[in-house]
């Protein structure tokens, strides 16, 4: 038994009426300035335009941007089909709004060359937030973290992934390429038609929910936009990077997990925004990934040569953040997954003793670390994956550059800066590791004789 929401069915009645009134001369006049787009554009990015759609979403676009001040947050969208366990749960009410209208900051005007492509950054990952925050919500109150069914954190993936991939064509300036971790092999399968209709509900309502788009996904512009993100990467070029749900597990727990997106440029990452849903807006630092502190949901971005800011996903004005000043381990604390088989609590447990670090690791999911890391919470990220496990891109794209730019070094464990220009992976066999500049030289060490002695222990075996 499944919900179909009044959103979704009116959405869908706006597809029927306006293929029927479908007009092949339409033009679209009100995106985003600078920009003109036509139905010849449309169908290159697959995508339907509808007058009658178009027309409605301008006039609830007014309405919302009169009410959005009064609006709570976080927003929530009645979305995708859901189970009967989860449809029997308790629902929250949906409240409508526009993306907020973010403050500019230094970074976004004089003198930072990617100023456009940072506008369009912030935005994709705002809306695709906005999505896995009404799916993670449904998820935590019906339970399905618990059950094997995983298909609610597929759609928010999918989900994630098409919008941030929607914004930056329709706004960020250039050429157009990503490297983003999901296609959509699976989901033309037989048996995937009822989770691609729920994905195609899902964004659809987003955007009409949203506001900003006049726009219309028919499925098969769901597997197409998902297969945007199937590009290479590589030297040269300029390449977006994607996670569109980074720390799928904490995701599904209820805890920290982030929509972490990255702008490669001739084989350097130039540019990092990391949307963190759940992350508190203030310090972590001494309480095990959860704050005093009142409010939830922070975006952090980084360009090169203009710093790292953080700010509300609800829009607060942006503040320049740096890393710790800690030189002293004694006073350093330490990050790492939450997840044991994503890295060697042991080994990190035998580097920080090495190093004379006291307090306990703190656990949490995704690049919320590196952003953490990057305001001061802790001092030193450590990640070792388990022997035979390659790292993607996309898991530290963004979290590096926000935190380097934050005056932080991240290198791996033989003291390499990580190459990003190598394609979809990570050509790294040993882990990672970050820290400020004071800490970085003893960090290395210790890492490196643990290393050496748990090479030796195995050896003995
Ligand atoms: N066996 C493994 N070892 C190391 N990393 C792994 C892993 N399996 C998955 N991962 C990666 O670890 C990421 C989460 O990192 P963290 O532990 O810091 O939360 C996952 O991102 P996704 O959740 O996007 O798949 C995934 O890419
Ligand atoms: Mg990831």
């Amino acid at each position: 038994m499944y919900v179909q929401t009044p959103a979704g069915l009116l959405v869908r009645l706006i597809h029927v009426i306006g293929l029927i009134s479908w007009a092949p001369s339409c033009r679209v006049s009100f995106f985003p300035a600078g920009h003109r787009y036509n139905l010849d554009m449309a169908a290159r990015m697959g995508l339907l335009y509808h007058p009658v759609l178009l027309a409605s979403a301008s006039s609830s676009s007014r309405a919302l941007a009169l009410s959005r001040a009064r609006l709570p947050y976080p927003p929530t969208f009645h979305t995708y089909r859901r189970s009967a366990s989860a449809a029997a749960s308790p629902r929250l009410r949906p409240c409508r709004r526009l993306l907020p209208a973010r403050a500019m900051s230094s970074s976004e005007t004089a003198g930072n060359p990617y100023a456009a492509e940072l506008a369009a950054a912030k935005k994709a990952v705002t809306l695709a937030a906005r999505l896995c925050q009404a799916v993670q919500q449904d998820i935590v109150y019906s339970g399905v973290q618990s059950k094997a069914d995983k298909s609610p954190v597929t759609v928010a993936d999918y989900g994630s992934q098409i919008l941030v991939s929607l914004v930056l064509k329709m706004e960020a300036p250039g050429s157009f390429s990503l490297v983003a971790e999901e296609d959509s092999e699976e989901l033309r399968k037989d048996g995937a038609e009822e989770i691609l209709e729920n994905i195609t509900d899902l964004v659809n309502e987003t955007i009409v929910d949203d506001g900003s788009y006049s726009i219309y996904f028919s499925k098969e512009g769901i597997l197409s936009a998902i297969d945007d993100g199937k590009s290479e990467g590589g030297p040269s070029g300029r390449h977006w990077v994607l996670d569109p749900i980074d720390g799928t597990k904490g995701f599904l727990r209820g805890d920290q997990y982030a929509i972490a997106l990255a702008l490669l440029d001739e084989g350097k990452i130039v540019l990092g925004v990391l949307a963190c849903p759940n992350l508190p807006l203030s310090s972590i630092s001494n309480l095990n990934g959860s704050s005093s502190g009142d409010q939830v949901g922070a975006l952090f971005s980084a360009t090169i040569g203009c710093g790292t800011e953080v700010e509300s996903l609800d829009s607060s004005p942006p503040q320049k953040i740096s890393v710790c000043s800690i030189d002293d381990p004694v006073d350093a604390s330490f990050f790492e997954s939450y997840e044991s088989a994503h890295s060697m609590h042991d080994l990190t447990s035998s580097i920080a003793k090495k190093l004379g670090v006291q307090a306990p690791p703190v656990r949490i999911d995704s690049q919320a670390k590196y952003g953490a890391l990057a305001r001061g919470d802790g001092a030193i990220y450590l990640r070792f994956p388990h022997k035979g496990y390659r790292e993607k891109i996309w898991d530290h794209a963004a979290g590096s550059i926000v935190l380097t730019e934050a005056g932080g070094i991240v290198i791996d464990a033989s003291g390499n800066d990580l190459d990003f220009s190598k394609g979809r992976f990570l050509d790294l066999d040993t882990g990672i590791i970050a820290t400020n500049k004071h800490l970085m030289p003893s960090l290395l060490k210790a890492v490196q004789e643990a290393i050496k002695e748990q090479n030796q222990a195995a050896s003995l075996l």
